[in-house]
């Protein structure tokens, strides 16, 4: 079997041997590498302020070997900030709106993935099979080829893929097009992203897509496509939930709503997240529903992201003073309608509280996958499971059809659909989680891995 190596922007090192790692992903890939044996190389996350980073910073757990580089302040602004996060980004979620073009982002951009490519080459021995994550590192095969690797190499693009006439307002469209043909496997979350990624091909003339819509030529090279949803260890966040409920703070939570039926919502700090429109939905949810005053509280989990990017920065400022306008309007002395977290939550507290609440409210307006509605899922009791509510613009929305699908820029809609969740059978609510929870059982984690490791390895 050959030895298998990852690139990502960000890597998830165990502090100790044995450790578990914080999500399903880094679970799976860590599975993964430890069985073929391999390297898991990217960004660690510091800056080397203006000097150039020289050496990795290498760290061996068990049969992996972590490959760490820093990056230089200016690098961080134009790579990640910059191309990756304010151009990369916005687009692949639809905001053309929101992109800012500047040829010095491109050009750092493309100078990282140079270095990352340099950085990674005398690590790399022939029959190595290469992994690469993500937006910020689609250059990454383009840069290996030149040099004259022939490996096998995979890319996995963990946000959504738009269609055409979205892609084709960025500039450099075609150098990241071309940059994806130089893979022997790319894969998106869903059909959908894979349609749009053919379509566009096709669209521009650059390209055709053969053999039943999973083989892609374009720019002289043949290459594979595929949807693979990527997915949790469900069967494990299950256990942590049932353990979680006897967690202390997730027994204070309980105590203090008082009854009262709890809806969650849980994201990073984005505005692909729809937290905006998502706490109007609930304002009109109260209006609409008035016997429900004093009878549930929303907890808003919502860690900072990104903060360095200003439409960030101006989102924190945002979504504070809506929850503190929604909570004047419609709170009572007893009664505070909205609790807004602004801060991370360690992720077996969030399975305790995903068991707890009654909907489960996922609500973005575009997003590559979300696995926080795959852990509300499995984090439910069998017995009186929860009810999700989920956008159909999420690529979970693909499979976790038992879930009441809402398009989350309807408020009223998205109102409308946590007054039903909340007044559902228990019948109903047991027919729509079993649905979910099984496929959920058949395609975890480990399988999305499997899949994509089966396919970029078969000739
Ligand atoms: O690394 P950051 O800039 O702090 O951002 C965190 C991660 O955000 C994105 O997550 C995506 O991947 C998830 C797993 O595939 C998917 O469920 C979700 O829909 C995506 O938004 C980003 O793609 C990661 O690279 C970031 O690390
Ligand atoms: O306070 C928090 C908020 C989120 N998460 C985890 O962060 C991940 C978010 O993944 P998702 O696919 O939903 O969105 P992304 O942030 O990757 O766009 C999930 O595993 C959450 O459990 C966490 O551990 N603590």
């Amino acid at each position: 079997m050959s030895r298998l190596v990852v690139v990502s922007n960000r890597v998830t090192v165990p502090k100790k041997a044995g450790d578990a790692p914080a999500g399903g992903l880094a679970v799976a890939l860590q599975a993964a590498l430890e069985e073929r044996g391999g390297i898991w190389m990217g960004w660690s996350g510091n800056s080397s302020g203006e000097r150039e980073p020289e050496k990795l910073d290498i760290r061996e757990h068990g049969n992996i070997t972590y490959a760490l580089t820093d990056l230089t302040d200016t690098d961080v602004e134009e790579y990640y900030h910059g191309f990756a996060n304010r151009v990369l980004w916005p687009i692949c979620h639809y905001r053309l709106d929101l992109a800012e073009y500047g040829r010095k982002e491109m050009a750092g951009y493309f100078r990282v993935n140079r270095f990352f490519a340099h950085k990674l080459a005398p690590l790399l021995k022939e029959d190595d099979i290469i992994w690469v994550h993500d937006y910020h590192l689609i250059p990454l095969a383009s840069e290996l080829r030149q040099m004259g690797f022939k490996n096998k190499i995979g890319f996995f693009l963990h946000i959504p893929w738009p269609p055409a006439d979205v892609l084709f307002a960025m500039p450099v469209h075609e150098q990241i097009m071309r940059g994806l043909s130089q893979y022997d496997l790319v894969g998106f979350h869903t059909d959908f992203d894979l349609d749009n990624f053919g379509g566009g091909l096709v669209r521009e003339g650059i390209g055709e897509r053969l053999e039943g819509g999973n083989k892609f030529s374009t720019y002289g090279r043949t290459f594979k496509g595929g949807a693979y949803p990527i997915s949790i260890e469900t069967e494990a966040f299950s256990k942590y939930a049932v353990k979680a409920s006897r967690n202390t703070m997730v027994k204070k939570a309980k105590e203090s709503i008082e009854g009262r039926d709890l809806i969650i919502g849980v994201d990073r700090l984005d505005y692909s997240k729809g937290i905006t429109q998502r706490i109007d939905a609930f304002e009109q949810f109260v209006r609409l529903n008035p016997a429900y005053q004093n009878k549930v509280t929303y907890l808003q989990v919502t860690p900072k992201s990104r903060s360095e990017v200003p439409e960030y920065e101006q989102m924190q400022r945002t979504v504070a003073e809506q929850a503190g306008r929604v909570n004047g309007a419609l709170g009572q002395v007893d009664w505070t309608p909205i609790r807004y977290v602004n801060r991370s939550v360690p992720r077996p507290l969030l399975a305790g509280l995903y068991r707890l609440a009654k909907i489960g409210l996922v609500t973005p307006l575009r997003d590559g996958m979300n696995l926080v509605a795959k852990e509300y899922v499995a984090a439910q009791d069998p017995e009186d499971p929860g009810v999700l509510v989920l956008s159909r613009f999420a690529g979970a929305a693909r499979e976790l059809t038992g879930a009441l699908l809402v398009n989350p820029y309807d408020i009223e809609g998205t109102a409308h659909a946590i007054a039903r969740g909340l007044s559902m059978s228990l019948d109903e609510r047991k027919q729509r989680w079993e649905k979910m929870m099984n496929h959920l059982l058949e395609y975890d984690i480990n399988r999305w891995c499997d899949d994509f490791l089966k396919d970029l390895t078969a000739d």
